[in-house]
């Protein structure tokens, strides 16, 4: 097993660019969050390019043999793509015709939506990059549809408590970013795309799981909750 990621699918010039991008990106937002006045507009571009980094950080750091320059996750699909788009589109454009509805925290409804929100990024964050480290080499970002050597089942540390931990992660976090935005078409859209994502990609990934596993991940799939609203 390879201590390192394989350097073929890892060049050196392309991961250095990609996470000096990624970086710039957050600290241009970051930078700029006393400047603006809709604040939330950078620190969801911050969250974003935060996220994109830890995804390769993490597969490099506790699974190497796996990690590709794919392990940003940047090719996410065109969905994910239009996801974003849309809701940069949408925070701008909300921003540009109602500004102070866009930006007004002294509402009691705005403030109660934006902490939630933060929350959801944080907390999201945090179980998604749990869950690749706990899971380390039985984790991969395409579903495993042969049983790889490494490949254990996972159910100690954020796995007691969820099931599908970084897709728990990735959910309430991606809902989060739409919260702090005040983005409520983007909500609705972010949170039905990616729930029923999920949905499926639970009940084809369970399939092997079980055939991996059997009676193990059976027990372990009964007693253990998903944590996204509505997929039992
Ligand atoms: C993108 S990872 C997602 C893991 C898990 N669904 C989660 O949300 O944390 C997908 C891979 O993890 C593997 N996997 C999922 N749950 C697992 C578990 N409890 N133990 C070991 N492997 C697991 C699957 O076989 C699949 O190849």
């Amino acid at each position: 097993m390879a201590i390192y990621p394989d350097v073929s699918v890892n060049q050196p010039h392309r991961i250095a660019l990609t996470a000096f991008l990624l970086g710039s990106v957050m600290g241009l937002f970051l930078g700029l969050i006393k400047f603006v006045h809709l604040k939330a507009f950078d620190f969801y571009m911050a969250a974003l390019a935060l996220f994109h980094f830890l995804e390769y950080y993490t597969t490099a750091k506790y699974n190497p043999s796996q990690t590709t320059e794919d392990s940003f996750l940047l090719s996410n699909g065109i969905e994910y793509l239009l996801c974003h788009s849309f809701a940069i589109l949408e925070c701008l454009l909300e921003y540009m015709f109602l500004p102070h509805w866009k930006a007004d925290m002294s509402s009691l409804s705005h403030f109660i939506v934006v902490s939630l929100g933060y929350t959801f990024i944080i907390v999201g964050q945090i179980a998604r990059t749990m869950a690749m480290r706990t899971a380390g080499q039985s984790f991969s970002h395409t579903v495993r549809t042969s049983r790889g050597e490494g490949h254990v089942l996972v159910k100690n540390g954020i796995y007691q408590w969820s099931r599908h931990p970084s897709y728990f992660g990735f959910f309430w976090w991606a809902v989060g970013t739409q919260m702090i935005m005040l983005n409520p078409l983007s909500l609705v859209i972010f949170a039905t795309v990616l729930w029923k994502f999920f949905r499926q990609r639970i009940k084809f990934e369970e399939n092997y799981l079980l055939r991996f596993f059997g009676r193990d991940y059976y027990d372990y799939k009964n007693s253990v909750p998903v944590l996204i609203p509505f997929i039992a």
